[in-house]
């Protein structure tokens, strides 16, 4: 199920992205949303850029070099000015144009792919930002509404074979192969669209974080409609 935005006590709106970066985290709040409706055609960007691949990466040459109409123009601005304020911030943006992602079929019963509800993870204190400009939007969780995978019985019992059935290092080999990072969504659990034009700051997991990290996963592409988006 989706739900909307607004009644949900874990997400904080903000007006622009100023008080989107100055904002912290706190209590129960582990993402904020600069809520946005933007104008412009990101879909000719799109479909001006050749994928052979999965995705790829524009790069700024790239897209200053696109031949665009008016409200092609009006988009790539926006697109622009994005990537240079989170750049200005410290951080690293990319801006991507994705078929799908790689699926991980190594254990069919554990995918750990981005499909996969989950939550980033960084040495350093840090955040994700992400922004769905076109296609299919990411999607979060309420923490209260998924369970780490780790912790189901059935999986965990899975997990423990793969790891031969020694106690002995299984925490570390489940972090290792990131098996830690990926959350089940509960059988009444509401996956919330993060929705298009809207810059998210979602909470990872860092060893100084104050808040849960924010569960979240990337969405099925519709069939033959890429995405477009940023994300650092
Ligand atoms: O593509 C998305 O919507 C999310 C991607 C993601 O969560 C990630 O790369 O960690
Ligand atoms: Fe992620």
């Amino acid at each position: 199920m989706t739900n909307s935005l607004h009644s949900n006590i874990h997400i904080q709106q903000v007006s622009d992205f100023q008080e989107l970066v100055s904002t912290s985290f706190q209590g129960g709040i582990n993402a904020i949303c600069w809520n946005r409706k933007l104008i412009g055609d990101f879909s000719e960007i799109v479909q001006k850029i050749e994928l052979n691949e999965n995705m790829v990466e524009i790069t700024q040459e790239e897209l200053r070099e696109l031949q665009l109409s008016k409200q092609g123009q009006l988009a790539r601005e926006i697109l622009i000015n994005d990537f240079n304020l989170l750049k200005a911030q410290g951080a690293s943006p990319v801006l991507n144009i994705i078929n799908n992602y790689e699926r991980d079929d190594s254990y069919p019963f554990f995918p750990t792919d981005v499909y996969s509800f989950h939550v980033d993870r960084s040495p350093i204190p840090s955040a994700t930002f992400l922004c769905t400009y076109f296609g299919e939007s990411s999607e979060i969780i309420p923490n209260s509404e998924a369970t780490q995978k780790v912790l189901i019985p059935e999986i965990r019992a899975e997990l423990k074979k793969l790891h031969g059935g020694k106690e002995d290092g299984f925490e570390v080999f489940l972090s290792e192969y990131f098996f830690d990072l990926h959350y089940q969504a509960k059988p009444d659990g509401n996956a919330i669209s993060l929705g298009i034009g809207n810059l998210w700051k979602l909470a990872i997991d860092h060893p100084q974080s104050k808040v849960l990290p924010c569960l979240h996963r990337a969405p099925k592409e519709k069939e033959g409609e890429k995405r477009l988006m940023i994300i650092c």
